[in-house]
């Protein structure tokens, strides 16, 4: 797997934070068995790298990986967890390379031309759109594809089950990402029952 292919393996990535590393397995079983085998754990908490390490190591069927990676050290942290892609919500070249570094394919966030004309520099060809809706949503997206046909996205922020099937529809979009499959009070609630059922819905849009 590479970056590029990452975007084609499921219509919308889950981006999870988590507060209970317990929580991580039979919360990616749900989202695979929803439909939506990738899932972003995000660096935001420190049940994160845990979490990663043990989906990473019990549930063979997801892809996960770590969002939110944000200096070399989450990078570094994050492969060694087992992680299978990074995501950051920015770059910088000093994370671009760390990133690279690893090994592990990354997504890195951009919002305008000019950050994924850099990346494109690198021989980037896959991007995480952040913040989606904030930055202009569709007819953003649309108009960076006329001049940048080459780069396709992951758009995440403010991406929800109602404007998803916009952002699908564009040529230049692989898949989504968003929070809206693993709502806090279900985690905490262990109500796996609902997000399976949420990742369903999501599978189904594309
Ligand atoms: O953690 C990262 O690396 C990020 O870039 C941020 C997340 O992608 C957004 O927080 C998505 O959040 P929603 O808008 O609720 O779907």
């Amino acid at each position: 797997m590479n970056a590029d292919s990452l975007l084609d393996l499921a219509p919308v990535v889950p981006v999870v934070v988590l507060d209970d590393a317990d929580a991580a397995v039979p919360l990616a079983r749900a989202l695979v068995a929803g439909g939506l085998p990738v899932i972003e754990l995000t660096l935001r908490t420190p049940a994160a790298l845990p979490a990663i390490e043990r989906v990473a190591a019990e549930v063979p069927d997801a892809v996960v990986g770590a969002g939110t990676v944000v200096r070399r050290a989450d990078a570094e942290q994050a492969a060694k967890a087992g992680a299978r892609f990074l995501v950051s919500p920015g770059c910088t070249p000093a994370l671009r390379a760390a990133m690279a570094d690893t090994g592990v394919p990354f997504l890195p966030g951009v919002a305008t031309a000019s950050e994924a004309l850099a990346l494109l520099e690198e021989g980037v060809t896959a991007l995480k759109f952040f913040p989606a809706e904030a930055a202009g949503g569709i007819p953003y997206l649309k108009a960076l594809g006329g001049p940048l046909p080459q780069v396709r996205f992951c758009p995440t922020g403010g991406v929800t089950v109602a404007n998803a099937p916009g952002y699908l529809a564009l040529p230049n979009v692989g898949c989504v990402g968003g929070t809206w499959l693993t709502p806090r009070d279900a985690i905490a609630a262990g109500d796996w029952a609902r997000i399976e059922e949420l990742a369903r819905a999501a599978a189904a849009l594309r």
